[in-house]
Formats: structure tokens, C-alpha cells, sequence
């Protein structure tokens, strides 16, 4: 029986075997392909709800029964995605992105229902020439209603000029290995919690939130091994100086559940976890196994980027963040509700891809675009 298009009860018991995902002007419209349990759907016509049910339905029957119900048991029922596009996305491109193309990109991530976008960062542009135009950024998205745009503050000249230009939240960035702290922000591990330390005041006094990253929490790129004890110290000192989230990077991607299980509970044992986030680069392609693990430790709160964009000019060898539609699709099959459409984000992945000229880095939007069809008959 072909599952219908306007999600009713028979869609949730009979699973669409085929789902190819494409763009389509005629909303709210699917059609039958050929033979039982094919069907094109064409999402971006969708509603958000109509959506959500559509991806949702694959393994909705699974969320409460047997052996489904012990593993997804203890997950949270919704999770907050924070977006990194924009900023941890793009901070590694070569070739400078026109400031329009950025603005447009945060407006359409925003208008995804996605509830936070960090949208820049105020970082030296000698260091990171991609994000020199922060101030001309921030000025334009400042007032996007609905969404929460944080931008990246490594000392109080960034934090004041991310205020003159409007910024409403911030962020720190330590690291939980010396080497990698003396590259990235040239100063040493202790140093930077003395400036961070200096921004939290400051942002305490005009009242913004800041957030914190603690960056190699599984591996150095040039100390390897990052002792757990390192880790749950700075994201201790982060938490303590008034970070209200700290979250925790793998930014090189090495870490698979077997690292990350021991770097949970080290950090867990000092930080609420109700505080941490996880922030996953995808280089092994462990990073969705990665999430998974940290939600079922309790963790709801997930950094990914669009379409997979990514990497650290000062951590050689990282690839992207785990892409946002793959982080999506995958809550979505869990049932846990994200408030994300994952049309939308698909669409602002095919922008910013369709300007780097490159395919996206997202294995559920190349899926859902058609470009390869996915047989879920026996999953
Ligand atoms: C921290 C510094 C500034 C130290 O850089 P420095 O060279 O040691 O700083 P300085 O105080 O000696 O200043 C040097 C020049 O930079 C200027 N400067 C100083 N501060 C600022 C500022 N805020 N905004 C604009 N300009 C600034 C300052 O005014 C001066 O200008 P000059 O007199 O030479 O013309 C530099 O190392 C830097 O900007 N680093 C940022 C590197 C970066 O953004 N890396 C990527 C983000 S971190 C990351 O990706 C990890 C994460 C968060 O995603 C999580 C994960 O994946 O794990």
C-alpha cells in the first residue's frame, strides 16, 4: 500500500519504500511513480507539520515498542539545534563570500525555524580574512526576529565591536589543548580563560548571554591524545566565569562513541549536563553515532552546520561540522522534534552550496534531492 500524501494513519503503518525529495512549486502535492510503495514527494511544498509527519513516519511505530523503546527510552524529546554555517562553515573558505551571500544564507537558516544561528565571528580578519566583514554582517541580520544569533568573541575588542554592531549574545572559544590554544588564538590555555574571563564580565554587566566552546575534546591536531582531566577543566572554568552552555568540540573529527562516552562523563562530573552541547566534525564520519551516544547521556543540545560546511584554518586536516540536514533527518526518524524544516534547511544548503559551486556535504539532502533514491522498503 503506497503510503499518502497527506500523512494520514495508513502512511505510519505502511512506510513509503522510495522517498525522493525534490523542488517543486505546487504545494502540498505528491505523486505516484510507478508500482506499490513508490511515491515522489514534493517537500518543499509541504507545510512544516506535514513535513515533519512525512520523515517522521519511517520509524514513528518504533518509538514505543520493544526492544526500540529500551534503546530511544531516554532521549530527549526535543532537541535544540544550534546552527554554525555561517560561521564555522565558512571561516575555512578560500575565496572570500560576498557579504550578501551570507546575509542571505542567515536569513534563510533563520526563517527554517532553526532557533539559533551563529551568524559571524569578531576575530582578527589577519587570522580569519573569510569573516572580516562580521561588523557589515551583523549590522543587516541583527534584527531578524525569532532566532538567537551569537557570534564568536575572542577578547573584549571583539566583544565590543560585536555590541557596536549588535550583537545580542556571544561566544568563547578555549581550548583543552595547549598546542592547539597557542595556534588558534595564540596564547596559552590559562591566558585565554584570563581574557574570557574579562568578556564574561563585561558581557555580564550589559547582560548578555555567552556561550562557551571548549575545541579538541577527543584530539589534538598536533598534541593527539587530550587528557580527559584537561577537558573537564576548562569546560568547568567556562561554566563557572557565567557561560550559560559549554559546548564541547570534537574538532577534528577523530572521536567515535568509544571516546566520547569517557569525555561525557568526565565533563558531565563538573558541568550540569543540562549546560553542555556537542559539537561534531565529521572527518571519520562518526559524528551522527557521536550525537546519538551523547543524547542517550543526556546531552539536548547539537552544533551542526548546513550542508556540512566546515573546518578549523588552524586545525589541519578537519573537515566539515556533521551536517544540519543529516542531524535533522535523523531526530526526525527518532521522533524527537527539533522545530526544524528540514525542506528549508535543504533549500539554504543548495543556496550556499550552489555558490561554493561544490555538492553538499549532506548525505540526507543529496538523498532527498533525487540525485540518489534511497530503498527504506526493508529498514
Ligand atoms: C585571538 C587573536 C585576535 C589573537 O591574535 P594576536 O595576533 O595574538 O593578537 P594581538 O592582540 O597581538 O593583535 C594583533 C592584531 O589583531 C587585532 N585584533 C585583536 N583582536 C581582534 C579582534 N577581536 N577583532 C579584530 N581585530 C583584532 C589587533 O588590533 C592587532 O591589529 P594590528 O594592530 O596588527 O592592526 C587571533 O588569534 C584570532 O583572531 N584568532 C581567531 C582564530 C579563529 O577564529 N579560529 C577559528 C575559530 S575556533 C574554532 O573553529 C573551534 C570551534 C569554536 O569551532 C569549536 C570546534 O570546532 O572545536
Amino acid at each position: 500500500m503506497p503510503c499518502s500524501s497527506s500523512g494520514d494513519a495508513a502512511s505510519e503503518e505502511y512506510p513509503c519504500t522510495r522517498l525522493i525529495y525534490q523542488r517543486h512549486p505546487a504545494p502540498h502535492r505528491s505523486k505516484l511513480l510507478s508500482g506499490e510503495n513508490r511515491q515522489v514527494i514534493y517537500a518543499n511544498g509541504f507545510s512544516r507539520n506535514q513535513q515533519n509527519y512525512r520523515y517522521f513516519s519511517y520509524s514513528s511505530g518504533q518509538r514505543n515498542t520493544g526492544i526500540g523503546n529500551k534503546i530511544v527510552q531516554d532521549l530527549p524529546r526535543n532537541v535544540k539545534i544550534v546552527e554554525v554555517g555561517p560561521r564555522d562553515g565558512l571561516q575555512n573558505e578560500k575565496n572570500i563570500v560576498p557579504t550578501h551571500v551570507k546575509i542571505e544564507l542567515i536569513h534563510r537558516l533563520a526563517s527554517s525555524g532553526l532557533s539559533v544561528v551563529e551568524a559571524t565571528s569578531f576575530v582578527s580578519p589577519k587570522w580569519v580574512p573569510q569573516l572580516a566583514d562580521a561588523k557589515d554582517v551583523m549590522e543587516v541580520v541583527r534584527n531578524i526576529e525569532g532566532v538567537c544569533l551569537p557570534v564568536l568573541t575572542p577578547n573584549l575588542k571583539g566583544f565590543e565591536g560585536a555590541i557596536a554592531a549588535g550583537a545580542k549574545e556571544v561566544a568563547v572559544f578555549a581550548s583543552a589543548s595547549e598546542a592547539f590554544s597557542k595556534s588558534n588564538i595564540n596564547c596559552t590555555i590559562k591566558e585565554s580563560l584570563a581574557r574570557y574571563n574579562d568578556v564574561a564580565l563585561a558581557a555580564k554587566e550589559q547582560k548578555i548571554p555567552m556561550r562557551g566552546y571548549v575545541s579538541c575534546v577527543v584530539g589534538c591536531p598536533v598534541e593527539g591524545y587530550v587528557p580527559l582531566s584537561n577537558v573537564a577543566h576548562v569546560a568547568k572554568e567556562l561554566y563557572d566565569m557565567g557561560c550559560y552552555e559549554v559546548s564541547l568540540g570534537d574538532t577534528i573529527g577523530v572521536g567515535t562513541p568509544g571516546t566520547v562516552v569517557p569525555m561525557l562523563e568526565a565533563v558531565m562530573a563538573v558541568v550540569p549536563k543540562e549546560k553542555l552541547a556537542v559539537h561534531f566534525h565529521d572527518t571519520y564520519g562518526q559524528s551522527l553515532s557521536n550525537i546519538l551516544i551523547s543524547l542517550q547521556m543526556g546531552v539536548s543540545v547539537v552544533d551542526s552546520s548546513v550542508a556540512g560546511l566546515g573546518g578549523c584554518p588552524y586545525a589541519k586536516g578537519a573537515s566539515g561540522n556533521v551536517a544540519t540536514e543529516d542531524v535533522v533527518y535523523m531526530l526526525n526518524g527518532l521522533g524527537i522534534e527539533t522545530n526544524v524544516d528540514l525542506g528549508k534547511v535543504m533549500a539554504a544548503g543548495e543556496f550556499i552550496c550552489n555558490h561554493l559551486g561544490r555538492q553538499s556535504g549532506s548525505k540526507a539532502a543529496i538523498a532527498l534531492t533525487g540525485k540518489v533514491t534511497a530503498n527504506v522498503s526493508k529498514l
